[in-house]
């Protein structure tokens, strides 16, 4: 088979009619593009997303790992935006045909596709280091969007979930023997890295109530003071309100633990403030969430980010995940 035809096999054998049909899709892949269309009143968000082989991931990860969180930090984005998945194209840049890898990769996709009712419309495949990028678009009601320029002083700061497990598991791919971890916690912290969870419903329901959101994808520390610099305000954590999960809880404690929750980053778990007047119906809201929120500390108007546990100011000198 010449190449050209064998990059049509590939995509006809593991991309067509794979994944969530919408009505919405009004011309599906496999025309020059993909035509949508949007609910009337509806504003549309759009994320992208790449992860890179030996960057984002290990080249060792299983392959359906690597479709699953390529969605999954997509549709965590659309989560902070307060928008409902809807579409997504894909671009794949891969050093070799290998049908195997390619099996498991489309399986990993198409299920954490599935699971958030979006539909793959197009894509894009070439030969190169390995490289993935998703761009995926969300709806919102008009006007509706959460963003992070909206804190204000007195809001409650909240988080979802837990933190803190991606970055213990990336230290425990590292060094296994570290933190003399059993094997029902390397489990549980391992899936967190590889298998996030994005939340989506959770960014619907609190669209009403908070004030701005942003998803943890480099770390609280971060990415939280992206809201405060996009609201001109700062904020005063409170660092044994730091949520952590029972395997985290166990191995690691004090300073170091609240290092990995800060700076570690790959939470996928979502950051907002909530303001007081609207602490109310936010509380009954989430209980619908499917995830627990726990409130972190509070805005304030003196711009910067304050660290405190038990009543006492710590200072940290790291900084969040960065490229550059
Ligand atoms: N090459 C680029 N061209 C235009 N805009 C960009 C580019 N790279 C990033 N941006 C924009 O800058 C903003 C911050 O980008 P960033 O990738 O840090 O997003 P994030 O949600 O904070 O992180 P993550 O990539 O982990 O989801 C986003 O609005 C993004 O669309
Ligand atoms: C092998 C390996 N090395 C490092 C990490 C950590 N890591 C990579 S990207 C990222 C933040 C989000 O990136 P982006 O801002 O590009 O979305 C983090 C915390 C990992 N998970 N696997
Ligand atoms: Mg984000």
């Amino acid at each position: 088979m010449d190449n050209s035809r064998r990059e049509f096999a590939l995509i006809e054998r593991f991309f067509r009619h794979r994944g969530p049909v919408r009505r919405d899709v009004r011309i599906h892949a496999g025309d020059d593009a993909a035509v949508l269309a949007p609910p009337p009143q509806s504003h549309i968000a759009v994320t992208t997303d790449t992860m890179v082989a030996g960057v984002h991931f290990d080249h060792h990860l299983s392959p359906h790992a690597i479709g699953h969180k390529l969605v999954t930090v997509n549709m965590s984005d659309l989560a902070a935006m307060g928008a409902e998945p809807a579409w997504a194209s894909l671009a794949l840049t891969l050093p070799e045909y290998d049908e195997t890898w390619l099996e498991g990769f489309t399986e990993g996709l198409f299920a954490a596709l599935d699971f958030f009712n979006c539909a793959l419309v197009g894509g894009d495949i070439t030969r190169g280091p390995m490289t993935l990028t998703i761009t995926a678009q969300g709806l919102l009601p008009n006007d509706r969007a959460l963003t992070r320029s909206g804190a204000q002083p007195g809001d409650t700061i909240f988080v979802s979930g837990t933190l803190g497990d991606a970055a213990l598991a990336l230290a425990l791919q590292h060094d296994p023997t570290a933190f003399n971890a059993n094997d029902t916690q390397r489990d549980a912290l391992e899936k967190r890295l590889f298998y996030p969870t994005a939340r989506v419903m959770l960014g619907t329901l609190i669209r009403n109530q908070a004030s701005s959101a942003i998803d943890l994808s480099d770390g609280l520390g971060g990415d939280l003071t992206h809201i405060l610099s996009a609201s001109k305000v700062g904020a005063r954590i409170h660092l044994d309100a730091l949520p952590a999960s029972a395997a985290l809880d166990a191995l690691v404690q004090g300073e170091a633990r609240w290092k990995l929750q800060l700076f570690g980053g790959d939470d996928y778990e979502l950051c907002f403030t909530v303001p007081q007047s609207r602490l109310g119906v936010f509380e009954t809201m989430s209980k619908h969430a499917g995830v627990a929120v726990s409130p972190i500390g509070v805005i304030e108007k003196e711009p910067g980010l304050r660290f405190e546990a038990k009543k006492k100011q710590v200072e940290f000198t790291a900084s969040s995940y960065s490229h550059f």
